[in-house]
């Protein structure tokens, strides 16, 4: 982990919220999310199944399906004029944006990868279409840790590890200013999980910024600068890592280390809501120790932290 982040911004996101519409419910997936990420910053993303971290991914690369409505704003800056990523044509997003200055790791690698092409293919491909067709493609793939036999494999033929390491391969052949990598180490066995996690820390200290998003706290720690929560579509606490691992405020961050198992090894009690069904207050209310009547409304955030009680001010 580093505490040298640039003090620029990347990207500013202001009040992101995004709702499914499905017959007879409202999803609410990503309420009111406020975020910066600076050249050279890891932010990672945590949070449990289902609180809306990869529709926040996905809502910043313009792939949301058609019962998605978004708003807000989501600023990257860069060469020229900022680009708002939320309100920019497709056009924009597919010859400017994704893959060149906005890379993705997918979630699911073996779903999103072609194939009826080799990884050598897909590769020189990206390469190719992205100016690069100089870079070795078995360099690239041997940063992710595979052989070059590996590349004349279809993804069929690859193991969910391997397959999840192809799909990294190909996000950072472009070399892209920011990257959102979407649980890019599941599959992958602990040197594996590590060598990527050290893969991504590394792009950061060569000054591109990485928006991590996983449910692994122990990768979180292990490489980000920040951390930001998410509980039930909202962010409830955002802060910087050291301070964050050190002494978390938001009761359900604290709650989600305690339930690791080098800590408290304790589970957290109850289930999130559901995001049809949200309460108008703090979501957590219900699972939270600290409780009171004043949960009723929404919180704002002070400090990083959303909520009425948070912890160092109990201490
Ligand atoms: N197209 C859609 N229509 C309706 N609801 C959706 C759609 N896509 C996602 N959702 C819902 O949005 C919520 C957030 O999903 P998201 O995939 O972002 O969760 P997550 O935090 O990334 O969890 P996981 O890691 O399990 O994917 C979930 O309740 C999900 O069911």
């Amino acid at each position: 982990m580093t505490t040298t982040v640039c003090t620029s911004t990347m990207l500013a996101i202001s009040d992101l919220t995004v709702r499914f519409r499905l017959p007879g419910a409202i999803v609410h997936a990503v309420t009111a999310i406020s975020l910066t990420v600076a050249p050279g910053e890891l932010l990672a993303v945590v949070g449990e199944s289902g609180c809306g971290k990869s529709v926040l991914a996905h809502a910043l690369l313009g792939l949301l399906p058609a019962n998605a409505t978004v708003s807000g704003t989501a600023l990257l800056h860069g060469d020229g004029a900022p680009v708002d990523l939320l309100a920019a044509d497709e056009k924009t997003m597919a010859r400017t944006v994704r893959g060149r200055r906005v890379g993705l790791v997918p979630q699911s690698p073996a779903t999103a990868l072609t194939p009826v092409r080799t990884g050598r293919h897909l590769l020189q491909e990206t390469l190719r279409a992205h100016s690069r067709a100089r870079t070795d493609a078995e360099t690239v793939a041997a940063g992710v840790g595979l052989a070059p036999a590996d590349l004349d494999l279809y993804p069929h033929e690859l193991s969910g590890g391997m397959a999840q390491r192809l799909a990294t391969a190909l996000a950072l052949a472009p070399d892209p200013p920011l990257l959102l990598a979407d649980e890019p180490t599941s599959g992958l066995d602990r040197p594996l999980v590590d060598a990527t996690l050290d893969l991504l820390r590394a792009r950061c200290d060569d000054g591109a910024a990485v928006i991590l998003i996983t449910h692994d706290l122990a990768a979180a720690e292990r490489v980000a600068d920040t951390v930001a929560v998410m509980y039930a579509s909202r962010i409830v606490e955002h802060r910087p890592a050291l301070e964050f691992f050190a002494g978390p405020r938001h009761p359900y961050a604290h709650a989600l280390l305690d339930a690791l198992p080098d800590r408290s090894f304790a589970p957290i009690p109850g289930h999130p809501p559901m995001l049809t069904d949200l309460p108008a207050g703090c979501a957590f209310a219900p699972r939270c120790p600290y409780a009171s009547i004043d949960c009723g409304t929404q919180p704002s955030r002070d400090r990083g932290v959303a909520c009425h009680h948070p912890m160092g001010a109990r201490l």
